[in-house]
């Protein structure tokens, strides 16, 4: 009779050592050099992007060092591929394509010994960096990118955030753990499908989830006392509870209201120094109202209050819409963590149409994040594009079928006024004579350098002021070219080095806020810093 145990040693998941192969097994001309030309090749010959998708996670699987090369040589080719938009796909189709365990899973029914599963975790090294999902969704069609519930499914997004961790900022593989928590699912597709790999039952109720919650966080601190957890694509309701009931007892962040902030804060700076306007003239309309239109929305607030504005102020410059419309004081049902975002200023009838309420409002920034596609429609961006000369326009919902318009609708509509970035690529575009280069508005730029960085410094909790460091960091980190080129973001080829400033900005930022238990680097000038924190990262052999 087989064992778990041998069962799991036979899907590999156990680390092998690393030794070079006895003599005799590999042909005489072979070079790991060439062998990463011929990686390319044979990954550039798959006909999909799933496919793709599958051929680099098995080269992950058997030769780690080759596949992180391939990723640094060739950032922009295969970003998409392990990351947004392919790992929706990836997702979607888990249970059919699984063929050995990436990560862990810990479900309902493992309440009461969940210390125990995660001590399962065969790695050589401690785990420093989790992160952690739970594929859930609250109304339909939430969360995963915009995907809806993928339950157990949602096991590629940890995997894929976690290559971009090792890849964008050096995060030693083997400290990295990815985890789904199945709660059960309610999409009856996966329910009836014979190969769903996660539990079939309805999810759990709020009560017996909360519980869930407390044990596994507690046991992650427990058996990882080093670790940083990033919360992952959570409904709405439980990435805004979640975060703030954890986050001053354990080191972690919500990357999709904190990360998606940050970038957007960024992605604002650097468009908003290509717009003639000044700060206090930016209006800011948010199209999409959870977890991470909210998330964004307050991390904006620091755009203005950076200029020298009140907080209340701030407000004033931000107007949201939802699925019922515009948020005003006088409409019904508008849940608690909207409200703050409430305009007391207007009281007519229910606004629903965006065209009416950009006309209404006549926003310099309009923000995607409803998964709603195709909702800038080209009459949306002309009507922009005529009240305000260079329209800020960031369609930040994933993947790219949920797109709320592309860069061509944008570019084209604007008669290129347009200062764009969406969450999922875009191709460069050709239009009046020159290319043009989109940007992409996605929290990959941020996680990476927030989580080096806090782990460098052993964070023993993941502050606002780090948080909005992330932010100014990537803004700065334009190159002069890029600025001439006006990206609003710069180049994905640089990530490692903007993860390493980034950084940097968050190191400085916990020892201010006094959260930093790795006192030494206290010491180090900047420049000494950079050069540490350069010094740490891992890098392929
Ligand atoms: N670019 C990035 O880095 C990034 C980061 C996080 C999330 N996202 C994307 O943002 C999207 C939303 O994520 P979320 O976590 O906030 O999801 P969510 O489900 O919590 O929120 C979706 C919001 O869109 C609103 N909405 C739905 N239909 C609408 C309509 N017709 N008109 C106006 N609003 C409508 C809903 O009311 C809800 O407020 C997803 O596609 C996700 O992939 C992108
Ligand atoms: O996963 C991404 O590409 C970004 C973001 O975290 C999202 O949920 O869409
Ligand atoms: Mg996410």
């Amino acid at each position: 009779m087989t064992s778990a145990a041998d069962g799991i040693q036979k899907l590999k998941l156990e680390p092998q050592p690393k030794q070079p192969p006895a003599e005799g097994l590999l042909p005489p001309a072979f070079s790991r050099d060439i062998h990463l030309q011929r990686a390319l090749l044979q990954l550039r010959s798959k006909a999909s992007d799933i496919e793709k998708y599958i051929y680099l996670s098995q080269l992950k699987d058997t030769d780690e060092d080759i596949f992180y090369k391939l990723c640094l040589a060739n950032m922009n080719e295969i970003t998409p591929l392990i990351y947004t938009p392919t790992v929706g796909d990836a997702c979607l189709q888990y249970s059919r394509n699984f063929r050995r365990p990436e990560g862990l899973f810990i479900s309902i029914r493992d309440k009461g010994r969940i210390g125990t599963i995660l001590r399962n975790w065969p790695a050589i090294d401690e785990a420093r960096i989790s992160v952690v999902t739970d594929g859930k969704s609250f109304p339909p069609r939430s969360r995963i990118l915009g995907l809806g519930d993928l339950g157990l499914n949602g096991m590629p997004i940890a995997i894929g955030k976690l290559s971009l961790y090792v890849a964008g900022a050096g995060i030693r593989p083997s400290s990295t753990l990815p985890i789904t928590l199945d709660l059960g699912t309610n999409n009856q597709t996966f329910l009836n499908d014979p190969l769903y790999l996660g539990l079939r039952q309805e999810r759990a109720p709020e009560g017996e989830y909360d519980e869930f919650m407390e044990e596994f966080m507690t046991e992650m601190s427990r058996v990882y006392p080093k670790l940083l957890v990033q919360f992952e694509d959570f409904s709405t309701n439980h990435a805004f509870s979640f975060l703030s009931r954890f986050r001053h007892r354990f080191p972690l962040f919500n990357d999709d209201i904190q990360g998606t902030g940050a970038v957007v804060l960024a992605g604002l700076v650097s468009a908003a120094r290509l717009s003639p306007l000044q700060p206090h003239e930016h209006r800011i309309l948010f199209y999409g109202a959870g977890s991470a239109g909210i998330g964004v929305a307050n991390q904006l607030l620091s755009f203005f209050t950076l200029n020298g504005m009140t907080k209340e102020e701030a407000r004033s410059h931000i107007w949201i819409v939802d699925s019922k419309g515009l948020i005003y004081d006088d409409r019904d049902h508008v849940a608690e963590y909207k409200k703050v975002f409430s305009r007391n200023d207007y009281s007519g009838p229910p606004m629903t149409d965006l065209l009416d309420i950009v006309e209404y409002v006549r926003p310099t920034a309009l923000m995607g994040l409803s998964t709603v596609k195709g909702a800038f429609t080209e009459a949306v961006i002309r009507r922009m594009a005529s009240q305000t000369p260079r329209p800020i326009i960031f369609p930040l919902s994933n993947p790219s079928q949920l797109s709320e318009c592309t860069f061509s609708e944008a570019l084209r509509a604007s008669g290129g006024s347009v200062l764009f970035a969406s969450g999922s690529p875009f191709p460069e575009e050709n239009f009046a004579g020159r290319t043009w280069e989109p940007g992409q508005g996605n929290n990959m730029y941020i996680f990476p350098g927030l989580g080096l960085g806090s782990i460098l410094c052993r964070a023993s909790s993941v502050t606002d002021s780090m948080v909005e460091a992330t932010a100014i960091g990537l803004a700065n980190s334009l190159s002069s070219d890029e600025r001439a080129l006006e990206l609003v973001y710069p180049r994905l080829q640089r990530i490692r080095e903007i993860s390493a400033h980034i950084a940097v900005r968050v190191i400085r930022a916990a020892q201010a806020a006094d959260v930093d238990r790795s006192s030494e680097l206290r010491k180090l000038s900047d420049e000494e810093l950079l050069g540490f924190v350069q010094e740490k990262m891992w890098t392929p052999q």
